[in-house]
């Protein structure tokens, strides 16, 4: 069994108790409460490259990665460094995150919040709005094509940003054959959990030049900022960095500053 099946059998069971003790109808409604989900992309299309600053206790890569007592705290030190969003994983098994992370999270910052997980239905899409989210994660290998189809169409319909994640060749023409507009290239190889930060330059050339392209996984550091700009990048996301580093502020504010080199060419 490859990782990813591994954590997607845990996704699914997790998700039929959350779905026996919670109603669609009752996640709608709450959804139907919140304020209206904020636009990410016209930050991600505007000067410079935009980070997204992640909130990530473990990882099956790494095991524990921070001990995040206050994962809103950690979130406004994101946003007061610079970020133009805030991800949180939400995957409890594998990653310790929680929907109510994400929760905390939407009460603390201004930015668009993603939900990053392993979303395979839209009751999950639902959960994402009604905690807050902004954006949630459609992971291409853990989809078939009409799913992705379909959860690309629903989440724009309640207001959600999709931000489709590719790895390969195949997944990146199936997600702009989708209709994705904000699709990333994770540099994690999902088999072997291996890093190549190479990943996204080879296939950034697929993703056409009017949608945003992210890069995600395995920045160390402003440099890596700057490879991946020049490779063609708008947004960067980055976790362990940040939360194994010791001020998030001013690493987020580095990462920040190294997008706005004017040595880098704008795309949009
Ligand atoms: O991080 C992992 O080990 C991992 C393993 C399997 C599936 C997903 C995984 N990570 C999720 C992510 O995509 C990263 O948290 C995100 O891109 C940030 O990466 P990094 O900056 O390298 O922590």
């Amino acid at each position: 069994m490859s990782v990813l099946d591994e954590i997607m059998a845990g996704v699914r069971e997790d998700l039929e108790e959350r779905q026996a003790k919670v109603s669609l109808d009752d996640l709608k409604a709450q959804a139907h409460r919140m304020p209206d989900a904020k636009d990410p992309m016209p930050a991600f299309r505007g000067d410079g490259i935009s980070i997204i600053a992640e909130v990530k206790r473990s990882s099956p890569s790494k095991g524990a990665l921070a001990d995040i007592a206050d994962p809103a705290a950690l979130a406004g030190e994101y946003a007061a460094g610079g970020a133009a969003a805030i991800s949180v994983l939400t995957e409890g098994r594998r990653f310790g995150g929680s929907l109510d992370d994400l929760r905390q999270v939407r009460g603390r910052v201004d930015v668009p919040v993603l939900r990053k997980d392993f979303i395979v239905s839209s009751y999950q899409l639902w959960e994402a709005r009604a905690a807050g989210a902004d954006m949630a994660l459609l992971i291409a290998a853990a989809l078939e094509q009409e799913a992705l189809v379909s959860l690309i169409e629903r989440a724009v319909s309640i207001g959600l940003t999709p931000l489709v994640e590719v790895h390969d060749e195949e997944e990146t023409r199936r997600a702009v054959d989708a209709g994705a507009v904000l699709i990333g290239v994770n540099n994690r190889n999902l088999k072997t959990l291996d890093v190549d930060r190479s990943t996204f330059g080879r296939l950034a050339p697929l993703i056409p030049s009017n949608l945003v392209r992210v890069a995600e996984s395995g920045v160390r550091g402003p440099h890596d900022v700057i490879e991946f700009a020049r490779a063609g990048a708008d947004v960067v996301l980055v976790g362990e960095t940040l939360v194994t580093g010791r001020d998030p502020r001013a690493s987020v504010a580095d990462l920040v500053a190294a997008g706005s080199h004017p040595a880098i060419q704008q795309r949009h």
